[in-house]
């Protein structure tokens, strides 16, 4: 039997409590930051990783309560289409009733319910006040009820009450175990061919807070000596990559970075610039292209390549305001800058010995970084997006000589995005699709080929894909 310890007598008899006014609101500021940037990301679209450090700043808020502004806030954005289903199941009216403002409200309060180990009562008594502070007394009232009822089930729980079974519709059911829509788990399940454990572990990691990746540029200082100065870890694939521990600071403080022989880069994207330079040319490889070239992190490394081989690199960028971010990134390289559509650059057919095309495309594979880009980004967006894709390849094709190399790279898993416009593109030019993972080195798990793919959950880097083309 447990022993109880005897409460302690008291030595006056207890004050009879006078009847007093409600308790008034209390605002934190950490909730307050999380909710007025919710509201940023509804209202305006905005980018909750850009909005919410600009308020921490202003506010002059830190520490703990900026630690958990920041889990509040990019866990609801990640989380919100699944949130709001469960709001909508303990609601009594439908979403599209419920006052926008408020709905952010709730947003905040179901997440720190399901999601955090924020105990319940502290969960809904904080979100009621910022309810009454923020939508008036009787909304708050509503807010009070929907919040209790989201608070007697776990989100295990709730998964098996509003998910599809697990057995008849696999990804339906990992889609809401893991807060994604159904087209991305969808679209994930059929890049990797696996329903199962692959598929959760790769839904799973976009959840994860990236690691950030540095690139020593190429020819001014060693993956060592940055990692070595930087208190790194050299990259376990792009020869030129150093992955930074979490919390190691802001890596624009880090002097190899002031100093621009670093930057920040993921090493995926490294591994798709260094591919397009590998493989074997007979012949010139004098001229490099990159065809979708801003804001300039893949054309900074292909200038430093080409700065050490003799050639020179042609970056092509339709918005000017990103065109002047090449320009800055590429300070000093062999690199000019075009303002220029992609489709329609005015040089001569046939001219360069490798071409780049990274493609505009839905981000699919960089969901970690956009807290709220898995809800904002629509399944109807891919239309528009493969045909722009399949332009800009052909483009490519035509710009290359016959015997040079294309490199075709997308930040995307979804099949229309890579072997759907790789496929048309290679059958209609005839062209030849080389093997990339040979061009890969060292790089495990690439897929079934010829092409490469990479994963978060499998390389730690964002989901890139990679086509390698020669023209013949
Ligand atoms: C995925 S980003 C490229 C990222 C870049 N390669 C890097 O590593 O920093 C695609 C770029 O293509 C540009 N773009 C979109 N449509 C284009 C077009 N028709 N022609 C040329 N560039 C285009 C976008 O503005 C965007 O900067």
């Amino acid at each position: 039997m447990t022993h109880r310890p005897s409460r302690p007598r008291r030595a006056h008899p207890p004050r009879r409590r006078e009847p007093s006014a409600p308790r008034p609101p209390m605002e934190d500021p950490a909730r307050r930051a999380a909710l007025d940037t919710l509201r940023a990301v509804r209202d305006r679209d905005a980018y909750a990783n850009l909005v919410l450090p600009g308020l921490l700043r202003e506010r002059r808020i830190t520490g703990r309560d900026a630690a958990l502004a920041t889990e509040l806030t990019y866990g609801a954005c990640r989380a919100m289409g699944w949130l709001d289903q469960v709001i909508a199941e303990c609601s009594d009216r439908p979403l599209s009733q419920v006052d926008k403002q408020l709905l952010d409200v709730l947003r905040l309060g179901a997440y720190q319910l399901l999601r955090t180990r924020i105990p319940p009562h502290a969960a809904v008594s904080s979100t009621v006040d910022l309810a009454r502070l923020d939508v008036g007394s009787r909304l708050a009232g509503f807010a009070n009820a929907v919040l209790r009822k989201v608070g007697e089930r776990s989100e295990a729980e709730w998964v098996e009450a509003l998910a599809p079974s697990n057995i008849e519709d696999p990804i339906g059911y990992l889609a809401t175990a893991t807060a994604h829509p159904r087209w991305i788990a969808r679209a994930f399940a059929d890049s990797l061919g696996d329903k199962g454990e692959s598929l959760k572990a790769a839904l799973e990691a976009d959840d994860d807070r990236p690691l950030v990746h540095l690139v020593a540029r190429p020819g001014e200082i060693t993956a060592e000596e940055l990692a070595a100065i930087t208190g790194g870890d050299v990259a376990p694939y792009s020869p030129y990559g150093v992955r930074l521990e979490a919390g190691a600071g802001d890596p624009s403080d880090m002097e190899p970075v002031r100093e621009r022989f670093a930057a920040v880069q993921d090493e995926g994207s490294q591994l798709c610039a260094i591919a397009l330079t590998r493989p074997t040319l007979t012949g010139s490889d004098q001229r490099w292209l990159d065809l979708c070239a801003g804001p300039g992190g893949k054309a900074a490394m292909l200038g430093a390549l080409a700065g050490l081989s003799d050639a020179t690199v042609d970056a092509v960028e339709k918005a000017p305001h990103r065109a002047r971010l090449i320009e800055n990134a590429t300070e000093g390289q062999p690199v000019t800058v075009h303002v220029a559509d992609g489709r329609d650059t005015g040089f001569e057919p046939g001219s360069f010995d490798r071409v780049l095309v990274d493609a505009p495309c839905t981000g699919l594979g960089a969901l970690r970084r956009r807290p709220e880009a898995r809800w904002r980004r629509q399944q109807s967006d891919v239309g528009d997006l493969t045909k722009l894709q399949r332009e800009l390849l052909l483009s490519a094709m035509d710009l290359v000589r016959v015997g040079g190399v294309v490199a075709y790279v997308v930040c995307s898993p979804h099949l229309s995005e890579t072997i759907g416009v790789v496929g048309d593109v290679v059958r209609r030019t005839k062209a030849e699709q080389l093997d990339a993972r040979e061009f890969f080195p060292g790089v495990p798990d690439l897929g079934g080929g010829p092409d490469a793919q990479l994963w978060p959950h499998l390389h730690g880097t964002d989901a890139m894909y990679c086509a390698l083309i020669r023209k013949i």
